[in-house]
């Protein structure tokens, strides 16, 4: 058996020319790979010659260093005993933080969504609570999303038999309980230490479909080890300019049993999401854009950490992702009428309306305003039938899912929620909110009127509001109004 490293011999590689880290418990020449770290060098040099366990786990899959560091430079076992501990530096943040987790309210005082958020405003580590809560430039899309819904009123129907409600339908082929899928969000050990396999537990228990994200934390292979039994999960693709890498991630993930590929089509380039980006610029050291120069020191740590889309991805790969897989093609991100009808044309099986959670184009129209002008455009040619069409952004209440598929949608993918909610309270945080709004479908399917999925149809609704154009009044959206600046919410309980 090799003589285990001592903290001391990985000390003495602590600089650009030799560095050494250490990543549960075992030690690695990263020195040549410093130049190709997508997320600049600086942040590996921090932790040159010590233990970087810590900082690697949110963003990287426990499989990174096997998958992408040639074997010779995993140098083996290191006995901690012997690694110097980093002498904790009194954080006045952090210390305040801590006093908020212990003050905050009980699961049980959530009564909808938007409760999760205000929560893990005040409790999530900033650069956390910036990367989730991050929208592009100024946030007017993202505010937009949710603004949209309140737009659209209902015309409920009286004197319906609403005695049962069945709010069951399919997507893509699959039964769910309830169209609501988990939608695809990166980095879920930054609010949580178990990432998104916590998403996988809470949709096992609802019956909810899971978009498994290409930048999630957890590996892929730990999602879906985490699925039981029949549980269905989607791949959410981001295409790599190296095709031969996509072939074999949409290959494994069809070998696994994912019944869906979403193509990610709004981010050839990542959005500039400037919370995030601030909150990395102001933890001391951690700021991954600086170091060589080589990756945008402009951009956040999102766009450090996507460097491998391919911008060049365009209508001409259908044929190719069609010749790969038989799993159902669904392009993410579709934004006009337009677009929908060439998707139909190509022969995909569905898309989703979708800005990204306002991260990427700012002033792009909510998913909802899509929605509305796109379903009329389908059934105008007969088409509605031949692909199924989603949508996400701004979802955080049943009233918004009814809304969506009043009009059309086949289901609606709901994404920071689930975010907020895990990073609060983990899976009975995610369990709870999925349970609040299937108890606001049941009761806002009988006060419209409906009582099966089927029942639902653009009569039983208002949109002129929706549709009237932009008046160019900037939503402000009070329910989240503090979501967007944790500096100026006010605190729990503040004496
Ligand atoms: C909140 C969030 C959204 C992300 C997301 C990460 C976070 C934290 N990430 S991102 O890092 O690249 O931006 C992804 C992603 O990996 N891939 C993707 O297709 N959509 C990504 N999205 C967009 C997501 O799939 C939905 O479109 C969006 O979250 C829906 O809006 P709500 O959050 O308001 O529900």
């Amino acid at each position: 058996m090799s003589q285990k490293l001592t903290g001391a011999s990985v000390a003495e590689h602590n600089s650009k020319d030799s560095c050494w880290v250490i990543v549960h418990g075992k030690a690695y020449d990263v020195t040549e790979f410093l130049p190709e770290h997508p997320g600049g060098q600086k942040i590996i040099l921090k932790y040159a010659g010590k233990d970087a366990t810590e900082e690697f786990d949110p963003i990287h899959p426990p499989d990174t260093l096997d998958k992408f560091l040639d074997a010779s430079k995993h140098l083996g076992e290191v006995d901690m005993s012997t690694v110097e501990q980093e002498e904790k530096v009194f954080d006045p943040e952090e210390a305040d933080r801590q006093e908020r987790i212990k003050r905050m309210p009980p699961l049980a005082a959530c009564y909808n969504l938007m409760d999760f958020e205000a929560v893990a405003r005040q409790i999530m580590k900033k650069t956390a609570w910036a990367y989730y809560s991050s929208g592009a430039d100024d946030e007017i899309t993202m505010r937009e999303n949710h603004a949209a819904f309140h737009k659209i009123w209902f015309r409920p129907r009286i004197l319906v038999d609403v005695e049962n409600i069945d709010m069951s339908t399919t997507m893509l082929g699959t039964p769910c309980s309830i169209p609501f899928y988990v939608t695809a969000t990166a980095l879920g050990k930054l609010g949580n230490p178990e990432g998104e396999v916590v998403l996988t537990r809470a949709a096992h228990r609802h019956n909810v479909v899971q978009m498994i994200p290409t930048l999630a934390s957890c590996s892929f292979d730990e999602i879906v080890d985490a699925k039981q039994g029949d549980q269905v999960q989607w791949l959410q693709l981001y295409v790599n300019k190296d095709r031969e890498i996509t072939r074999k991630i949409v290959e494994h993930a069809e070998k696994r049993g994912c019944k869906g590929l979403f193509i990610t089509v709004d981010a050839p380039q990542l959005g500039r999401r400037e919370k995030d980006m601030r909150s990395k610029f102001s933890d001391a050291g951690s700021d991954v854009q600086s170091g060589d120069g080589s990756v945008d020191r402009s951009q956040g740590a999102a766009r450090a950490i996507s460097s491998f889309i391919d911008p060049a991805l365009s209508w001409k790969d259908i044929p190719w992702f069609k010749s790969i897989t038989r799993m159902p093609i669904i392009l993410k991100g579709v934004q006009c009428v337009e677009d929908v009808l060439r998707a139909v044309e190509a022969g995909v099986d569905g898309v989703v309306l979708s800005n990204h959670g306002g991260r990427q184009l700012e002033t792009a129209r909510s998913g909802i305003e899509v929605l509305a002008e796109v379903m009329p455009a389908l059934r105008e040619r007969g088409w509605d039938k031949r692909i199924e069409v989603f949508v996400d952004g701004g979802v955080r209440r049943a009233t918004d899912i009814l809304k969506a598929l009043c009009l059309g949608a086949k289901g609606v993918g709901i994404g920071r929620p689930f975010l907020y909610a895990m990073s609060a309270y983990g899976l009975d945080g995610v369990d709870r909110a999925m349970q609040l709004l299937k108890d606001e479908m049941e009761m806002n399917m009988r006060l419209i009127g409906a009582t099966r999925i089927e029942d639902l149809n653009p009569s039983l609704l208002d949109t002129r509001a929706l549709l009237g154009g932009h008046s160019g009044v900037i939503p402000s959206d009070t329910l989240g109004l503090r979501a967007y600046d944790p500096l100026e919410a006010p605190r729990f309980n503040e004496k």
